[in-house]
Protein backbone atom coordinates (compact mmCIF):
# COMPACT_ATOMS: atom_id res chain seq x y z
CA UNK A 1 0.00 0.00 0.00
CA UNK A 2 1.49 3.57 -1.06
CA UNK A 3 1.51 6.25 1.88
CA UNK A 4 -1.41 8.16 -0.33
CA UNK A 5 -3.43 4.91 0.35
CA UNK A 6 -2.74 4.09 4.02
CA UNK A 7 -5.54 5.16 6.28
CA UNK A 8 -4.88 7.65 9.39
CA UNK A 9 -7.42 7.50 11.79
CA UNK A 10 -9.73 6.59 8.63
CA UNK A 11 -8.60 8.84 6.03
CA UNK A 12 -5.84 8.25 3.70
CA UNK A 13 -3.64 10.85 2.53
CA UNK A 14 -5.79 11.32 -0.78
CA UNK A 15 -9.10 12.28 1.37
CA UNK A 16 -7.26 15.05 3.10
CA UNK A 17 -5.33 16.64 0.45
CA UNK A 18 -8.35 16.76 -1.90
CA UNK A 19 -10.26 18.36 1.38
CA UNK A 20 -7.53 20.99 1.33
CA UNK A 21 -7.48 21.17 -2.92
CA UNK A 22 -7.04 24.10 -4.54
CA UNK A 23 -10.79 25.04 -5.21
CA UNK A 24 -12.49 24.38 -2.08
CA UNK A 25 -12.87 27.31 0.01
CA UNK A 26 -10.76 25.87 3.10
CA UNK A 27 -7.75 26.37 0.70
CA UNK A 28 -8.39 29.95 -0.19
CA UNK A 29 -8.85 30.88 3.22
CA UNK A 30 -5.20 29.13 3.84
CA UNK A 31 -3.51 30.81 0.93
CA UNK A 32 -5.38 33.92 2.17
CA UNK A 33 -3.43 33.64 5.84
CA UNK A 34 0.13 32.65 3.96
CA UNK A 35 0.02 35.73 1.96
CA UNK A 36 -1.46 37.74 5.00
CA UNK A 37 2.03 36.67 6.91
CA UNK A 38 -0.04 36.24 10.29
CA UNK A 39 0.54 32.51 10.51
CA UNK A 40 -2.70 30.04 11.51
CA UNK A 41 -3.17 26.79 13.47
CA UNK A 42 -6.58 24.91 12.39
CA UNK A 43 -8.03 22.33 13.84
CA UNK A 44 -10.79 20.26 11.89
CA UNK A 45 -13.17 18.72 13.93
CA UNK A 46 -14.62 20.01 17.61
CA UNK A 47 -15.02 16.57 19.35
CA UNK A 48 -14.09 15.54 22.34
CA UNK A 49 -10.58 14.79 22.58
CA UNK A 50 -10.20 18.22 20.65
CA UNK A 51 -12.13 20.24 23.22
CA UNK A 52 -9.71 18.29 25.91
CA UNK A 53 -6.50 20.12 24.64
CA UNK A 54 -8.57 23.71 24.65
CA UNK A 55 -7.48 26.32 27.06
CA UNK A 56 -9.38 29.66 26.35
CA UNK A 57 -10.34 31.31 23.48
CA UNK A 58 -14.08 31.97 22.29
CA UNK A 59 -17.00 30.54 20.58
CA UNK A 60 -17.65 31.78 16.81
CA UNK A 61 -20.07 29.51 15.65
CA UNK A 62 -20.30 31.17 12.13
CA UNK A 63 -20.43 29.57 8.71
CA UNK A 64 -16.68 28.94 7.14
CA UNK A 65 -15.91 32.01 4.71
CA UNK A 66 -12.02 32.57 3.45
CA UNK A 67 -12.62 36.41 4.69
CA UNK A 68 -13.56 35.32 7.74
CA UNK A 69 -10.78 32.69 8.26
CA UNK A 70 -8.19 35.27 7.26
CA UNK A 71 -9.54 38.11 9.34
CA UNK A 72 -9.31 35.38 12.82
CA UNK A 73 -5.81 34.05 12.29
CA UNK A 74 -4.78 37.94 13.04
CA UNK A 75 -5.28 36.74 16.72
CA UNK A 76 -2.84 34.43 18.40
CA UNK A 77 -3.93 31.02 18.99
CA UNK A 78 -5.71 27.86 17.13
CA UNK A 79 -8.49 28.44 14.89
CA UNK A 80 -11.00 24.90 15.38
CA UNK A 81 -13.78 24.70 12.18
CA UNK A 82 -16.22 21.60 12.52
CA UNK A 83 -15.59 18.25 11.14
CA UNK A 84 -16.78 19.19 7.37
CA UNK A 85 -14.77 22.16 7.76
CA UNK A 86 -18.26 24.59 6.74
CA UNK A 87 -18.30 26.07 9.99
CA UNK A 88 -15.79 27.90 12.11
CA UNK A 89 -16.67 26.91 15.62
CA UNK A 90 -13.58 28.28 18.13
CA UNK A 91 -11.04 31.42 17.63
CA UNK A 92 -7.70 32.13 19.58
CA UNK A 93 -7.42 29.09 21.66
CA UNK A 94 -4.69 27.98 23.41
CA UNK A 95 -3.95 24.38 22.54
CA UNK A 96 -2.55 22.64 25.44
CA UNK A 97 -1.37 18.18 24.10
CA UNK A 98 0.45 15.93 25.63
CA UNK A 99 4.15 16.92 26.04
CA UNK A 100 5.02 13.56 26.52
CA UNK A 101 3.81 12.79 22.74
CA UNK A 102 7.13 13.00 20.83
CA UNK A 103 7.44 15.72 18.19
CA UNK A 104 9.75 16.18 15.59
CA UNK A 105 9.19 19.95 14.95
CA UNK A 106 11.09 23.19 16.59
CA UNK A 107 8.65 25.71 16.63
CA UNK A 108 5.86 26.07 18.66
CA UNK A 109 2.98 26.14 16.47
CA UNK A 110 4.26 22.97 14.73
CA UNK A 111 5.04 21.19 17.48
CA UNK A 112 1.37 21.69 18.60
CA UNK A 113 0.14 20.86 15.61
CA UNK A 114 1.88 17.16 15.61
CA UNK A 115 1.09 16.79 18.87
CA UNK A 116 -2.60 17.76 19.07
CA UNK A 117 -3.10 15.58 15.49
CA UNK A 118 -1.02 12.64 16.86
CA UNK A 119 -3.52 12.81 20.31
CA UNK A 120 -6.77 13.81 19.22
CA UNK A 121 -6.63 12.05 15.30
CA UNK A 122 -8.08 15.05 13.36
CA UNK A 123 -6.83 17.31 10.75
CA UNK A 124 -4.56 19.96 11.98
CA UNK A 125 -3.20 22.92 9.10
CA UNK A 126 -0.33 25.18 10.91
CA UNK A 127 0.60 27.69 8.18
CA UNK A 128 3.77 29.20 8.97
CA UNK A 129 4.44 32.91 9.55
CA UNK A 130 7.99 32.48 8.21
CA UNK A 131 8.81 30.02 6.28
CA UNK A 132 5.62 30.39 3.64
CA UNK A 133 4.85 26.84 3.88
CA UNK A 134 1.60 24.68 4.68
CA UNK A 135 1.89 21.34 6.68
CA UNK A 136 -0.78 18.85 7.51
CA UNK A 137 -1.05 16.83 10.05
CA UNK A 138 -2.91 14.17 10.72
CA UNK A 139 -2.28 11.03 13.32
CA UNK A 140 1.18 10.16 12.31
CA UNK A 141 1.22 11.51 9.06
CA UNK A 142 3.10 15.12 8.31
CA UNK A 143 2.51 16.54 5.27
CA UNK A 144 3.80 19.80 3.13
CA UNK A 145 1.89 21.20 0.53
CA UNK A 146 3.74 21.84 -2.62
CA UNK A 147 3.72 24.43 -4.59
CA UNK A 148 0.96 24.49 -7.29
CA UNK A 149 3.29 26.03 -10.34
CA UNK A 150 5.61 22.69 -9.32
CA UNK A 151 2.83 20.26 -8.85
CA UNK A 152 1.25 21.42 -12.49
CA UNK A 153 4.99 21.08 -14.24
CA UNK A 154 5.68 17.77 -12.72
CA UNK A 155 1.90 16.49 -13.63
CA UNK A 156 2.62 17.89 -17.28
CA UNK A 157 6.10 15.54 -17.56
CA UNK A 158 3.93 13.01 -16.62
CA UNK A 159 1.35 13.57 -19.40
CA UNK A 160 4.11 13.35 -21.39
CA UNK A 161 5.60 10.17 -20.08
CA UNK A 162 2.64 8.62 -20.36
CA UNK A 163 1.89 9.53 -23.78
CA UNK A 164 5.35 7.65 -24.79
CA UNK A 165 4.62 4.46 -22.50
CA UNK A 166 0.77 4.50 -23.80
CA UNK A 167 2.08 4.78 -27.66
CA UNK A 168 4.56 1.57 -27.25
CA UNK A 169 1.89 -0.19 -25.00
CA UNK A 170 -0.36 0.56 -28.09
CA UNK A 171 2.24 -0.88 -30.40
CA UNK A 172 3.04 -4.57 -28.37
CA UNK A 173 -0.98 -4.52 -28.17
CA UNK A 174 -0.98 -4.71 -31.70
CA UNK A 175 1.83 -7.15 -32.15
CA UNK A 176 0.04 -9.52 -29.68
CA UNK A 177 -2.92 -8.75 -32.05
CA UNK A 178 -1.02 -10.14 -35.15
CA UNK A 179 0.65 -12.91 -33.19
CA UNK A 180 -2.96 -14.34 -31.61
CA UNK A 181 -4.67 -14.27 -35.53
CA UNK A 182 -1.39 -16.49 -36.11
CA UNK A 183 -1.87 -19.09 -32.83
CA UNK A 184 2.13 -18.08 -31.95
CA UNK A 185 1.43 -16.21 -28.78
CA UNK A 186 4.00 -17.38 -25.97
CA UNK A 187 3.52 -16.64 -22.08
CA UNK A 188 6.45 -14.15 -22.22
CA UNK A 189 4.38 -12.17 -25.37
CA UNK A 190 1.33 -12.25 -23.13
CA UNK A 191 3.86 -10.89 -20.03
CA UNK A 192 5.53 -8.21 -22.16
CA UNK A 193 2.15 -6.52 -23.01
CA UNK A 194 0.89 -6.78 -19.06
CA UNK A 195 4.39 -5.19 -18.27
CA UNK A 196 3.21 -2.64 -20.38
CA UNK A 197 0.09 -2.13 -18.76
CA UNK A 198 1.50 -1.90 -15.28
CA UNK A 199 3.63 0.71 -16.66
CA UNK A 200 1.33 3.18 -17.96
CA UNK A 201 -0.66 2.11 -14.64
CA UNK A 202 1.93 3.25 -12.37
CA UNK A 203 2.13 6.75 -14.34
CA UNK A 204 -1.50 6.82 -14.45
CA UNK A 205 -1.29 6.53 -10.23
CA UNK A 206 0.85 8.89 -10.04
CA UNK A 207 -0.97 11.65 -12.07
CA UNK A 208 -3.91 11.19 -9.99
CA UNK A 209 -2.02 11.73 -6.89
CA UNK A 210 -1.22 14.89 -8.82
CA UNK A 211 -4.66 15.33 -9.84
CA UNK A 212 -6.51 15.30 -6.61
CA UNK A 213 -3.17 18.02 -5.16
CA UNK A 214 -4.57 20.31 -7.38
CA UNK A 215 -8.11 19.83 -7.56
CA UNK A 216 -9.74 22.56 -9.37
CA UNK A 217 -5.99 23.48 -10.74
CA UNK A 218 -5.77 20.11 -12.10
CA UNK A 219 -9.02 20.03 -14.33
CA UNK A 220 -6.89 20.05 -17.75
CA UNK A 221 -4.63 17.45 -16.40
CA UNK A 222 -7.62 15.23 -15.62
CA UNK A 223 -9.17 15.68 -19.18
CA UNK A 224 -5.64 14.51 -20.74
CA UNK A 225 -5.52 11.98 -18.45
CA UNK A 226 -9.06 10.51 -19.32
CA UNK A 227 -8.73 11.29 -23.11
CA UNK A 228 -5.00 8.73 -23.01
CA UNK A 229 -6.45 6.49 -20.89
CA UNK A 230 -9.85 5.68 -22.62
CA UNK A 231 -10.65 1.71 -23.32
CA UNK A 232 -7.75 1.84 -21.27
CA UNK A 233 -9.32 -0.58 -18.47
CA UNK A 234 -11.54 -2.49 -21.04
CA UNK A 235 -8.97 -3.38 -22.68
CA UNK A 236 -6.46 -4.64 -20.06
CA UNK A 237 -9.76 -6.64 -18.50
CA UNK A 238 -10.12 -8.36 -21.83
CA UNK A 239 -6.77 -9.43 -21.89
CA UNK A 240 -6.67 -10.89 -18.92
CA UNK A 241 -9.72 -12.63 -19.84
CA UNK A 242 -7.92 -14.12 -23.01
CA UNK A 243 -5.02 -15.40 -20.89
CA UNK A 244 -6.25 -16.01 -17.14
CA UNK A 245 -6.29 -19.38 -15.75
CA UNK A 246 -9.79 -20.97 -16.07
CA UNK A 247 -13.16 -19.06 -17.39
CA UNK A 248 -14.39 -18.10 -14.22
CA UNK A 249 -15.51 -14.14 -14.21
CA UNK A 250 -12.52 -12.72 -11.95
CA UNK A 251 -11.10 -10.78 -14.85
CA UNK A 252 -12.09 -7.30 -12.84
CA UNK A 253 -10.73 -8.64 -9.59
CA UNK A 254 -7.47 -9.61 -11.08
CA UNK A 255 -7.06 -5.87 -12.67
CA UNK A 256 -7.80 -4.47 -9.69
CA UNK A 257 -5.12 -6.75 -8.18
CA UNK A 258 -2.63 -5.23 -10.95
CA UNK A 259 -3.54 -1.92 -10.21
CA UNK A 260 -2.83 -2.29 -6.15
CA UNK A 261 0.17 -4.30 -7.15
CA UNK A 262 1.64 -1.55 -9.46
CA UNK A 263 1.77 1.22 -7.35
CA UNK A 264 4.37 -0.75 -5.16
CA UNK A 265 7.39 -2.28 -6.71
CA UNK A 266 7.69 -3.18 -10.65
CA UNK A 267 6.71 -6.74 -11.15
CA UNK A 268 8.58 -9.65 -11.97
CA UNK A 269 7.04 -12.69 -14.47
CA UNK A 270 6.56 -15.08 -11.82
CA UNK A 271 4.35 -12.31 -9.98
CA UNK A 272 2.28 -11.71 -13.23
CA UNK A 273 1.65 -15.25 -14.20
CA UNK A 274 0.27 -15.91 -10.04
CA UNK A 275 -1.80 -13.30 -10.98
CA UNK A 276 -3.16 -14.83 -13.76
CA UNK A 277 -3.41 -18.36 -12.15
CA UNK A 278 -0.36 -20.05 -13.24
CA UNK A 279 2.81 -21.34 -11.74
CA UNK A 280 5.17 -18.60 -11.04
CA UNK A 281 7.94 -21.65 -12.62
CA UNK A 282 5.78 -21.79 -15.94
CA UNK A 283 8.09 -22.04 -19.14
CA UNK A 284 6.94 -18.49 -20.60
CA UNK A 285 8.24 -19.72 -23.87
CA UNK A 286 5.60 -22.05 -23.70
CA UNK A 287 3.03 -21.43 -26.52
CA UNK A 288 -0.69 -20.33 -25.06
CA UNK A 289 -3.86 -19.78 -26.14
CA UNK A 290 -6.03 -16.96 -26.34
CA UNK A 291 -10.09 -17.15 -25.37
CA UNK A 292 -10.60 -14.61 -28.12
CA UNK A 293 -12.88 -12.41 -25.86
CA UNK A 294 -10.00 -9.17 -27.00
CA UNK A 295 -9.69 -9.82 -30.50
CA UNK A 296 -13.55 -10.20 -31.22
CA UNK A 297 -14.56 -7.15 -29.33
CA UNK A 298 -13.03 -5.41 -32.60
CA UNK A 299 -15.26 -6.86 -34.80
CA UNK A 300 -17.57 -4.19 -35.60
CA UNK A 301 -21.48 -4.86 -34.39
CA UNK A 302 -20.88 -7.80 -32.65
CA UNK A 303 -22.69 -7.96 -29.65
CA UNK A 304 -20.86 -9.16 -26.15
CA UNK A 305 -23.60 -11.44 -25.66
CA UNK A 306 -22.42 -13.39 -28.93
CA UNK A 307 -19.33 -13.31 -28.28
CA UNK A 308 -19.55 -14.98 -24.78
CA UNK A 309 -21.52 -17.53 -26.82
CA UNK A 310 -18.73 -17.96 -29.08
CA UNK A 311 -15.83 -18.27 -26.62
CA UNK A 312 -18.06 -20.54 -24.70
CA UNK A 313 -18.93 -23.09 -27.59
CA UNK A 314 -15.20 -23.01 -29.34
CA UNK A 315 -13.25 -22.23 -26.58
CA UNK A 316 -10.07 -20.28 -28.05
CA UNK A 317 -9.59 -18.20 -30.57
CA UNK A 318 -7.54 -20.88 -32.58
CA UNK A 319 -10.89 -23.06 -32.81
CA UNK A 320 -12.98 -19.91 -33.40
CA UNK A 321 -10.71 -19.03 -36.10
CA UNK A 322 -10.54 -22.65 -38.03
CA UNK A 323 -14.91 -22.73 -37.58
CA UNK A 324 -16.61 -22.83 -40.84
CA UNK A 325 -19.57 -20.50 -41.85
CA UNK A 326 -22.27 -23.40 -41.26
CA UNK A 327 -20.44 -24.51 -37.51
CA UNK A 328 -20.18 -20.90 -36.59
CA UNK A 329 -23.89 -20.43 -37.75
CA UNK A 330 -25.06 -23.63 -34.87
CA UNK A 331 -24.00 -21.11 -32.44
CA UNK A 332 -27.48 -19.78 -31.05
CA UNK A 333 -27.96 -16.03 -31.74
CA UNK A 334 -25.48 -16.22 -35.34
CA UNK A 335 -27.24 -16.70 -38.51
CA UNK A 336 -25.73 -17.13 -41.78
CA UNK A 337 -25.19 -13.46 -42.66
CA UNK A 338 -23.70 -13.02 -39.09
CA UNK A 339 -21.20 -15.67 -39.39
CA UNK A 340 -19.85 -14.66 -42.49
CA UNK A 341 -19.40 -10.64 -41.33
CA UNK A 342 -17.54 -12.55 -38.31
CA UNK A 343 -15.28 -14.39 -40.67
CA UNK A 344 -14.40 -11.52 -42.84
CA UNK A 345 -14.14 -9.51 -39.86
CA UNK A 346 -11.35 -11.66 -38.56
CA UNK A 347 -9.88 -11.66 -41.73
CA UNK A 348 -10.12 -7.72 -41.65
CA UNK A 349 -8.28 -8.02 -39.12
CA UNK A 350 -5.78 -10.17 -39.60
CA UNK A 351 -4.46 -8.14 -42.60
CA UNK A 352 -4.58 -4.13 -40.60
CA UNK A 353 -2.78 -5.99 -37.67
CA UNK A 354 -0.06 -7.55 -40.32
CA UNK A 355 -0.04 -3.69 -41.86
CA UNK A 356 0.39 -2.38 -38.05
CA UNK A 357 2.47 -5.03 -36.55
CA UNK A 358 6.34 -4.22 -35.84
CA UNK A 359 7.69 -8.11 -35.36
N1 LIG B 1 -0.06 25.89 21.94
C1 LIG B 1 -0.44 26.81 21.07
N2 LIG B 1 -1.76 27.03 20.89
C2 LIG B 1 -2.17 27.97 20.02
N3 LIG B 1 -1.35 28.70 19.26
C3 LIG B 1 -0.03 28.52 19.40
C4 LIG B 1 0.49 27.55 20.30
N4 LIG B 1 1.84 27.59 20.22
C5 LIG B 1 2.14 28.52 19.30
N5 LIG B 1 1.04 29.08 18.81
C6 LIG B 1 0.93 30.16 17.82
O1 LIG B 1 2.07 30.09 16.98
C7 LIG B 1 2.69 31.36 16.91
C8 LIG B 1 4.13 31.25 16.51
O2 LIG B 1 4.89 30.40 17.35
P1 LIG B 1 6.36 29.90 16.92
O3 LIG B 1 7.07 31.00 16.18
O4 LIG B 1 7.02 29.31 18.13
O5 LIG B 1 5.97 28.75 15.96
P2 LIG B 1 6.66 28.13 14.66
O6 LIG B 1 6.28 26.70 14.68
O7 LIG B 1 8.09 28.50 14.60
O8 LIG B 1 5.82 28.82 13.49
P3 LIG B 1 6.20 29.91 12.38
O9 LIG B 1 6.95 29.16 11.34
O10 LIG B 1 4.88 30.42 11.94
O11 LIG B 1 7.00 30.97 13.10
C9 LIG B 1 2.41 31.95 18.26
O12 LIG B 1 2.47 33.35 18.21
C10 LIG B 1 0.99 31.49 18.51
O13 LIG B 1 0.05 32.33 17.85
Amino acid sequence: MSDREKKFSGKTLNDILQFVAPGAPIREGIENVLRAKTGGLIVVGHNDKVKEVIDGGFYIHSAFSPAHLYELAKMDGAIILSDSGNKIVFANAQLVPDSSIISSETGMRHRTAERVAKQTGNLVIAISQRRNVITLYHGELRYVLRDIGVILTKANQAIQTLEKYKSVLDQSIVNLGALELEEMVTFRDVLQVLHRFEMVLRIKNEINDYVNELGAEGHLIRLQLTELLSNFEEEAALLIRDYKYGSGNDHYPILKQLQDLSSLDLLEDAILLKLLGYSPFTNIDEVIMSRGYRILHKIPRLPGIIIEKLVTKFLNLKLILRASVEQLDEVDGIGEVRAKKIKEGLKRLHDQLDIDRQI
